[in-house]
């Protein structure tokens, strides 16, 4: 994108409609909803995500278990702007749409990009804090080439797999994070894909 255009998509006002995503329930109170291409300029924010987040390598324990995560991370804090207008109206939407449910505001985002099939994210619930007890929400909105996010129950049983496409806003809720895992497996081929969770305080 040349720079007149990331200038029209900083100044354009930013319509971001409220989400009306379908549930589906899975087993001991977790859900996913999904909504297809809810995210507007889907375009444009893979471009400034690409180019503006400091993004790192990811070498590190994650969640409860150490896991190989091949791709890069960065996470906006509580606070901290974010790099596209279009993706704090989204959080801003996706906080007045669940906060009956929820109780309280998506605060930080964490940001994902997976460069190519090789990149991936292997099982595992967002556990570190209060998901490990306590019921709660991580919003993705993905831009970019599809990807598969998988989801099994803890302890066995049958997964299930959402496609994440361009645009698209998979919410996982309820006991999701301690009674169901959930994974981005490899893929023989893929272009770059870039994901956007939204989690209350205190979730990771
Ligand atoms: O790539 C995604 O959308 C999911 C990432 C994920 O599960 C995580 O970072 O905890
Ligand atoms: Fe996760």
């Amino acid at each position: 994108m040349d720079f007149q255009s990331t200038l029209f998509a900083e100044m354009a006002p930013v319509d971001v409609l409220p989400p009306t995503p379908e549930r589906t329930p899975l087993t001991r109170g977790a859900w996913v909803d999904v909504q297809r291409a809810w995210l507007p300029r889907p375009d444009d924010v893979f471009d400034i995500l690409v180019a503006e987040v400091p993004w790192r390598a990811e070498r590190r324990q994650m969640y409860d278990r150490v896991v190989d995560v091949p791709r890069l991370v960065h996470t906006y804090g509580e606070g901290e702007p974010l790099p596209h207008p279009v993706l704090t109206r989204a959080r801003d939407e996706l906080t007045r749409h669940y906060l009956p449910e929820l109780g309280e505001p998506f605060v930080t985002a964490g940001c994902c990009y997976y460069r190519d099939g090789r990149d991936s994210v292997a099982w595992h619930g967002d556990t570190f804090g209060r998901g490990s007890t306590h019921d709660t929400m991580v919003a993705i909105v993905s831009v970019g080439d599809p990807r598969r996010l998988c989801l099994r129950p803890r302890g066995g049983g049958h997964s299930i797999a959402v496609t994440m496409g361009h645009g698209d806003l998979v919410v996982m809720g309820g006991s999701c994070q301690r009674t169901w895992e959930h994974a981005v497996p490899k893929v023989a081929a893929a272009g770059p894909r870039l994901s956007v969770q939204f989690r209350p305080r205190g979730v990771f």
